[in-house]
C-alpha cells in the first residue's frame, strides 16, 4: 500500500562532521553513559542561510540507542517538502528517492550528505598541504570550492531544485560542451516531470550523477584546483591497505602466465572464470560505500582462497556464456585483432583485479588489445580516472615486493606498446543510461561494437545497463537491456542498489527471507552476460 509520508520534522545527520573526530570524541562518553543530551553548536557542515557563525542555530542531540546525531533547527527550512511515498519502488518504474523504502532514498537522505561531509572534512584538514602543493592562491580557491560543496549539501538536505551547471568562459571548450548536454537534459527532465526536478522527486541515477558533476564544478571554476581530486588520497590509501592481497593475486597471475605452454584448454577456461570472479568480488572494495557508511575499506586475506566460499553468493553465473563468446571469437579470428573493452569502476584493489584479468587475456591470446574506459572527472568517490590508472601501475612497479614490481613492469610494458589503452569518453559521466547511447553517442556505440567482449564493472554500470528500472527480478536480461547490445558483454557487479534482473522464479523471494538486505550490502554478486551473434563476424 502506498501512502504519503509526513514531512520530516528534523534532519538526521551522521557522526561524520566537519568537526570530525573532535565531535566523535565529545559524544562517545555520552553515548556510553546512555545519555541523551543536547548540544548547541554551529554545525559547520550544514550552514543555514550562510549565517551559522553569526547565529548558531542548530540543535544536535544524540540518540542513546544508535549514537547517531539528529539535528533540528527552527531556522532550517526545507525548500520544498518532499512528497515521499512510504513504499518500495514499484516494479517497472525508474528508481527514485521518492520511494521511502528504497536504497535510493537512503542514499539521498544519508549517503550523499555523508560523502559531501567527508569531502568538506578532508579539504578542511588538508588545507596546509594543499596550499603547499598548489601555491598560496590555493587557499582562496579552497574556500571557494568549500563554499560550493557546502551549498550543494544544503541543496540536497533542503530538497532544492536541480540547477543548471555553469559554462566556462569559452562556451565551446570540452567542459562547456558537456555542460550543454547536462543542461539540455535538465530541460528534458523538466518536461517529463512537469516541474523542475528536485533531489527527492527526480530519478536516482540522474541525481546521483548530478551530485558528482557539481563536485567537479566546485573545483573547475578555481584557478589552481581545477583538476583537484578530493577522493585521490582515499583511493590510494585503500590500495595500500590491500597490498598483501594484491601480492597474492599478482604472484598467482605471473605464475599462470609463466606456465602458459603447459596449460590445457579446459584449465584455460577455469582460469578465465577465476579471473572474472576475482573481478566481481573486487567490486566490493568500494570507497563510495565506505564514505557513506563510515569506515575505510581495503581487501584483506588471500582473495584466491576466498573464492570458492563466495560461490554461494553468486546469484547469476554467466561465466560460461562470457567464455563461449570470447573463445568463439578467437576461433573465428585466428589472425584477427581481438579487442576486449573494460568499462572500469573502482580504482585501487578492484582496478588491480581488472588488470590481472587483462594481463591473463593478453598472455593467453584471448585478446590482442584491451581498451580501458575511465572517468574524466572524480566520480562516485572511487571510480578510476586516468591518473588513478597511471598511479597504480607506477606504484606496483616501485614496490619492494618482487612479484608486485614485476607485475607493474609487465603492465607498464602493455601500456607503452599500446596493447593497453585508456579512453575517457564523456558518455560515462553523462546522465544517460546505456539504452540511450545509440542516439546520444553513436560513435561510442560503434566503438564498443568493434570489441569481441565488453566487460562492465560494478553497480553504477549495471544500473545504467538496465535503465535503473526496478524490473521484476525474473525479467530476462535481453528484455531489460532494451536493445543495448553493441557486442557480447558481461557485467560483474556486487549488489549495492535497488535493481536486479535475470533471476529464477522465487529466487529473490527466497534470499529476501534469509537476508532482507540482500540488495544493498555487496554481499551478493551477479555475473550477467549476453551474446551478440554477429560480433565475431565483424572486424575488431
Ligand atoms: O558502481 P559501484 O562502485 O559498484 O557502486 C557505487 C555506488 O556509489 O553506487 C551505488 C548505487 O548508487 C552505491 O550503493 C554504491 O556505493
Amino acid at each position: 500500500m502506498q501512502s504519503h509520508s509526513k514531512p520530516p520534522t528534523h534532519i538526521r545527520g551522521s557522526i561524520a562532521t566537519e568537526a570530525g573526530s573532535k565531535m566523535t570524541s565529545r559524544l562517545t562518553p555520552a553515548i556510553l553513559g546512555g545519555l541523551t543530551f543536547l548540544l548547541l553548536l554551529c554545525f559547520d557542515g550544514l550552514l543555514i542561510d550562510n549565517n551559522c557563525v553569526a547565529a548558531p542555530s542548530l540543535i544536535a542531540h544524540v540518540s542513546n540507542e544508535t549514537g547517531e546525531v539528529f539535528l533540528s533547527s527552527p531556522n532550517l527550512k526545507l525548500e520544498h517538502e518532499p512528497e515521499l511515498l512510504d513504499t518500495v519502488i514499484p516494479f517497472g518504474v525508474q528508481s527514485s528517492p521518492k520511494y521511502k523504502r528504497s536504497l535510493a532514498y537512503h542514499e539521498v537522505r544519508y549517503g550523499l550528505p555523508r560523502i559531501l561531509t567527508r569531502v568538506i572534512d578532508s579539504l578542511v584538514n588538508d588545507r596546509e598541504e594543499i596550499v603547499q602543493n598548489y601555491g598560496q592562491s590555493a587557499g582562496k580557491d579552497l574556500d571557494q570550492a568549500l563554499s560550493s560543496i557546502r551549498n550543494l549539501k544544503n541543496e540536497i538536505l533542503t530538497n532544492a531544485e536541480l540547477k543548471p551547471l555553469r559554462f566556462s568562459p569559452n562556451e565551446n571548450d570540452t567542459w562547456s560542451n558537456e555542460v550543454r548536454v547536462w543542461n539540455n537534459y535538465l530541460v528534458e527532465r523538466t518536461k517529463i516531470e512537469g516541474v523542475i526536478p528536485r533531489f527527492y522527486s527526480t530519478i536516482y541515477v540522474y541525481l546521483k550523477c548530478y551530485v558528482f558533476r557539481r563536485i567537479a564544478e566546485a573545483f573547475h571554476f578555481t584557478e589552481t584546483l581545477k583538476f583537484y581530486d578530493p577522493f585521490a588520497k582515499q583511493k590510494r590509501r585503500a590500495f595500500e591497505d590491500s597490498t598483501a592481497s594484491a601480492i597474492a593475486v599478482a604472484a598467482h597471475t605471473l605464475q599462470e602466465i609463466d606456465r602458459i605452454p603447459e596449460v590445457s584448454s579446459a584449465n584455460e577456461k577455469q582460469q578465465f572464470i577465476k579471473h572474472l570472479k576475482l573481478g566481481l568480488w573486487g567490486n566490493r572494495v568500494d570507497q563510495a560505500m565506505s564514505f557513506s557508511h563510515g569506515a575505510a575499506v581495503g581487501q584483506t586475506g588471500n582473495p584466491l582462497e576466498l573464492l570458492s566460499g563466495l560461490d554461494k553468493n553468486i546469484l547469476i553465473d554467466g561465466t560460461d556464456l562470457a567464455w563461449n563468446a570470447l573463445a568463439n571469437c578467437r576461433a573465428k579470428k585466428p589472425n584477427g585483432t581481438i579487442t576486449v573493452d573494460i568499462v572500469l569502476d573502482n580504482a585501487g584493489y578492484e582496478l588491480f583485479t581488472d588488470l590481472s584479468l587483462s594481463a591473463f587475456l593478453i598472455a593467453r591470446n584471448l585478446a590482442d588489445r584491451i581498451r580501458f574506459y575511465v572517468k574524466r572527472i572524480p566520480w562516485f568517490v572511487s571510480d578510476v580516472t586516468t591518473r588513478d590508472f597511471q598511479w597504480i601501475i607506477q606504484h606496483m612497479k616501485n614496490s619492494s615486493n618482487p612479484d608486485l614490481s614485476r607485475f607493474g613492469e609487465l603492465l607498464k610494458g602493455h601500456a607503452e606498446t599500446g596493447v593497453f589503452s585508456i579512453l575517457d569518453e564523456p558518455f560515462w559521466t553523462s546522465p544517460f543510461v546505456f539504452s540511450e547511447m545509440p542516439q546520444k553517442d553513436p560513435a561510442l556505440y560503434a566503438k564498443l561494437s568493434e570489441a569481441s567482449l565488453v566487460i562492465f564493472k560494478g553497480d553504477l554500470n549495471y544500473i545504467k545497463l538496465f535503465g535503473d528500472i526496478n524490473w521484476e527480478h525474473t525479467t530476462s536480461i535481453l528484455q531489460a537491456i532494451r536493445g543495448f547490445l553493441p557486442t557480447n558483454f558481461v557485467s560483474l557487479r556486487t549488489l549495492k542498489s535497488d535493481v536486479c534482473v535475470g533471476l529464477k522464479p522465487n529466487q529473490a523471494e527466497s534470499i529476501a527471507i534469509v537476508d532482507p538486505k540482500w540488495l544493498g550490502t555487496a554481499k551478493y554478486g551477479v555475473i550477467t552476460a549476453a551474446a551478440n551473434n554477429q560480433t565475431c563476424s565483424r572486424a575488431g
